[in-house]
């Protein structure tokens, strides 16, 4: 009987630079190729946010739904299961008699503990992951993982250094192995549909990717890329970066062709730097594990904090007293997405006008962002909030000045409506809960 091998896929939704399909489609095996859907991201978890909000699901079942159709055209299957992994995997590994597991290495603890699990249940299968979300692999950083820089400049020139370049692997073979069992009917019989730039996929990233390096953006990045407003500011590959539809590794060779083609600027070159930002948070993530989520992250330093429900719930709607970032929020809320420099100031505001716990807004964030990535996403929260990787101990952005320099002629608010519902006074209650 030939060797039954199942791909256990995650944020690895591509056919290009994927070598785990790319070492499948030489090997003689029976595949099954499966995903699995959590209901537990659609239920309130410890911060009273579900962690797919309804603008990352659209984009989830897009991708899922072009990889479907990719994967078919191959003479496979993607299945989509719904249920805990742990439980799906361990039965389906179990009634298939599956002999190897497949799948890309994850940097979040609790995917990493799901997989362990798997792994503990099935003594007899023989695991095997390739990091496939990062520029490089462990082996190649110019120093051990438990000496990672802890700030971000000496990390990148570490790297740089290095002069390691980067290459993807196109996807060139014509059919992968049979499938172990033969789906009648696809699962995903219609893609949603939106009327959002950011389309889920593999084929959809790849064609963003293709237009923004054939128009002139690219030698322009770093003039446009802390704008409030603009699709075409900065490169919005996140999204796609976040369910892997594209690797970190394509964009990064493109950027090199573009360069080739076009000649070098700091633009071009800062593209590449966010990148390495990228990969600086994953490397870290992966080395502070479970810290990366706790209120005084690595650093051990408390944050100031009040608790206050109604404060947080006027931040998350955005009815604060400060247009700004009502706008930045109401512009989440309707499409998934906003720019790193509204990140920062909503961030900013969170900690420190409301002085809220900065971990209630990384898990907003986490259910609203398309683009919603475990490391950058509480990277920066905890950035920002002064208990992370910044060597100046957190950041304080003055809304006033980011309105002047971001937003003079207050467009972006009025697009976003940042004055309607704008509450002139903080709170509603007083310390012993008497209306003020
Ligand atoms: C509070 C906060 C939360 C964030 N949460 C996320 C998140 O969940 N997912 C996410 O991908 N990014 C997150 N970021 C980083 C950044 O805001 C987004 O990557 C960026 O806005 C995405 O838009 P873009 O693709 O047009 O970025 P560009 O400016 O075009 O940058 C190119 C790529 O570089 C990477 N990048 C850029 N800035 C950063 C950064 N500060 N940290 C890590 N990577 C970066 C991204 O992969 C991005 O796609 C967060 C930033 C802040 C301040």
């Amino acid at each position: 009987m030939k060797k039954r091998i199942l791909y256990w896929l995650q944020n690895d939704l591509r056919i290009d630079d994927n070598p785990i399909l790319n070492d499948l489609s030489q090997q003689q095996c029976e595949l099954d190729i499966v995903f699995v859907i959590n209901p537990a991201w659609f239920k309130s978890n410890n911060y009273q946010q579900k962690p797919y909000g309804v603008h990352k699901q659209r984009f989830l079942m897009q991708s899922l739904y072009e990889l479907q159709e990719s994967v078919l055209g191959l003479g496979q299957t993607l299945h989509i299961l719904e249920g805990d992994p742990v439980k799906v995997f361990t039965q389906r590994i179990n009634e298939l008699g599956i002999d190897e597991v497949v799948y890309s290495e994850q940097i979040g603890v609790y995917e990493q503990r799901q997989i362990t699990a798997v792994k503990s249940k099935c003594a007899t299968v023989v695991f095997k992951s390739v990091m496939q979300d990062t520029l490089y692999q462990q082996q190649q950083l110019p120093f051990e993982l438990a000496d990672l820089p802890t700030g971000f400049t000496p990390f990148r020139k570490k790297i740089e250094a290095t002069g390691i370049s980067l290459s993807s692997v196109p996807f060139s073979a014509k059919r992968l192995p049979p499938p172990i069992i033969l789906c009648a009917k696809q699962p995903i019989s219609e893609p949603p549909t939106g009327n959002s730039l950011l389309q889920g996929g593999h084929k959809a990233g790849l064609t963003h990717c293709l237009q923004y390096f054939s128009s002139a953006l690219p030698s322009s990045y770093k003039i446009t890329r802390n704008e409030l407003d603009g699709f075409d500011n900065s490169t919005k590959f996140s999204s796609w970066l976040a369910f892997g539809c594209i690797s970190a590794k394509q964009i990064f060779c493109a950027v090199d062709a573009y360069e080739a083609q076009h000649g070098e600027n700091e633009s071009t070159y800062w593209i590449k730097f966010e990148l390495l930002w990228r990969e600086y948070f994953k490397w870290h993530a992966i080395n502070v594990k479970h810290q990366l989520f706790t209120f005084k992250g690595k650093k051990q330093s408390s944050p100031l904090t009040t608790f206050s429900p109604n404060r947080f719930a006027k931040w998350c709607q955005g009815s604060t007293p400060y247009p700004l970032v009502n706008a930045i929020m109401k512009e989440l809320n309707a499409t998934g997405f906003i720019t790193n420099r509204s990140r920062q100031i909503a961030a900013s505001c969170l900690v420190n006008e409301l002085q809220l716990d900065w971990r209630y807004g990384a898990a907003y964030f986490e259910q609203q962002l398309i683009d919603y990535d475990v490391a950058a996403n509480w990277g920066n929260w905890q950035y920002i909030a002064g208990v992370g990787v910044d060597p100046r101990g957190g950041r304080h952005f003055n809304l006033q000045k980011q309105t002047q320099q971001y937003d003079p002629h207050g467009e972006y608010i009025a697009k976003w409506q940042g004055n309607e519902h704008c509450d002139a006074q903080l709170d509603d209650l007083d310390a012993a809960d008497w209306p003020v």
